[in-house]
């Protein structure tokens, strides 16, 4: 017996085309974004896979790339759990930046450790700025961050995974996980038992679905599991890693 899981990162985003630094500042999709979203449907439909369940962040690009996805792949009705847990890294004072300006002017290593080392967060968000998240309603009485590296979402989201996501697993539905780039790369961390260096390594190409099965001890069967477009995945993967320069 194995279980299915679906991770799906959001569309390209508004900021994503920007080259702004997101977070969880709540910017739709851009046009691409939407047609990402849409093929990643038309990907599941054509791979057979049929998510019964749907986990989301709290966030539009999120939430409206699993609508968009499961509308095509006629899943639109489908069951859904949303959480704070599920969203993007709190990019901190970072959010509205813009990624090539921050690199030139701290340089490369400094904005790559904020941008993908495990354990080093970026510069706190000021409370009552124009990006922060602290007055809204949403989050209301979460223990809601000022910023995040990798380590803190993986610790934000594992009780999620835990309690929410593993149960649905185990009841053997097929789950689809329609997230961010950085929760992801947290969720593929703790799959896969990628070490606090190479995860640095990893990112998450934008509406392309990543199936996994796993074992009964919900180890993945294959190791990375299995992009239902492998080679766009890679050419998306390699842009990703680039943004900023
Ligand atoms: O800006 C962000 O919130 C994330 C994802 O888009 O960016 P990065 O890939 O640089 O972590």
């Amino acid at each position: 017996m194995t279980y299915t899981l679906v991770l799906l990162r959001h569309g390209e985003s508004d900021w994503n085309a920007k080259n702004l630094f997101t977070g969880w500042v709540d910017v739709p999709l851009s046009e691409k974004g939407v047609v990402e979203a849409k093929r990643g449907g038309d990907l599941l439909r054509e791979a057979g896979v049929s998510p019964d369940i749907l986990h989301t962040s709290l966030l539009r690009r999120a939430i409206s790339t699993a609508n968009y996805a499961l509308d095509v792949a006629d899943l639109h009705w489908i069951p859904v759990k949303r959480s704070w847990r599920l969203n993007e890294r709190h990019y901190g004072a970072l959010q509205g930046k813009n990624k090539k300006e921050i690199r030139d002017e701290y340089g490369e290593e400094q904005f790559m450790l904020w941008r993908r080392s495990y354990d080093v967060p970026p510069p706190e968000i000021e409370l009552g700025s124009e990006y922060s998240q602290d007055s809204d309603p949403r989050y209301a009485g979460e223990p809601i961050p000022r910023a995040e590296c990798l380590k803190d979402v993986l610790e934000r989201a594992l009780p999620y995974w835990n309690a929410e996501i593993v149960p649905d697993l185990k009841a053997g539905r097929t789950v689809l996980v329609a997230a961010h780039g950085n929760s992801l790369r947290a969720i593929i961390k703790h799959l896969d038992g990628i070490d606090d260096e190479t995860i640095s390594g990893l990112n998450v190409p934008t509406g392309i679905p990543l199936v996994y099965e796993l074992d009964e001890n919900l180890v993945p069967v294959v190791k990375g599991g299995k992009y239902l477009d492998p080679k766009a995945a890679e050419a998306a993967i390699a842009a990703v890693a680039n943004q900023g320069k």
